[in-house]
């Protein structure tokens, strides 16, 4: 993974169809997704189940870019050797999970992953102040985590915040939650370059009718290029 800070759509499989994720993540890498975001859900940290690491290892071969994968657990560190060798690329843990960030940041890079970290929508900026140098992604919150389908909640003071403490360190800003052709160029002109959508990617397209999702990939694209000065 080579970093760089153009505009990165990044579907939720979320909401995508349960019953044939492989195929709808080649479907919609196929229609010009950048990576391919996957919400692991454990029922204790947020209020709903998803799936885990033996869901990712399943769908990896069917993604030819990055799969991102949200840890919406805790705890964490029991799980990092699962989802690497599950082939994640980027694992993303959030900052509220646990006591231990820092060592759960230094876990997932030790384990050859990109170390993301998330903040809820309540988390101030200053709760990654001292994580600068561990981590390749912060994910930005603009939903309280746990179910796709959410109205955004505007986080750009945050976001703002976040690319002045991040400096010239080679670090993505992840937005996640509410996004779509709308609230793409808020996002983006504050900072974020990994735009993270479920419901408006996947919405109007299936497996066996995928060009909606590129025309809702390219929409949310167009909006975001260019904003950021
Ligand atoms: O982490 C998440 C929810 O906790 C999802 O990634 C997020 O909500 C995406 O879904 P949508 O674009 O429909 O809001
Ligand atoms: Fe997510």
């Amino acid at each position: 993974m080579t970093f760089d800070r153009a505009i990165k759509i990044a579907p939720s499989i979320l909401a995508a169809d349960f019953a044939s994720f492989g195929a709808e993540c080649a479907a919609v890498e196929a229609q010009g997704a950048d990576w391919i975001h996957v919400d692991v859900m454990d029922g204790h940290f947020v209020p709903n189940i998803t799936f885990g690491p033996a869901t990712c290892a399943a769908i990896r071969p069917h993604i030819k870019g990055v799969m991102d994968v949200h840890l919406m657990i805790a705890p964490v560190d029991p799980y990092i050797d699962a989802f690497a060798d599950a082939g994640a690329d980027v694992l993303t843990a959030h900052v509220e999970a646990g006591p231990h960030i820092h060592r759960t940041l230094q876990a997932i890079r030790g384990a050859g992953m990109k170390a993301g970290v998330a903040l809820n929508p309540g988390t101030p900026a200053s709760a990654v102040a001292e994580l600068m140098d561990m981590v390749d992604l912060i994910c930005v919150m603009t939903v309280n985590p746990g179910f796709g389908g959410q109205k955004f909640i505007d986080m750009t003071a945050k976001i703002k915040t976040l690319r002045d403490m991040i400096g010239d360190r080679p670090v993505h800003i992840e937005i996640d939650g509410g996004v779509d052709p709308k609230t793409a160029p808020l996002v983006a002109k504050a900072g974020a370059d990994v735009l993270v959508a479920g419901s408006a990617v996947f919405r109007g397209g299936s497996v066996s009718d995928p060009a909606p999702y590129g025309d809702n990939i390219r929409a949310i694209r167009a909006a975001a290029t260019g904003v950021w000065a």
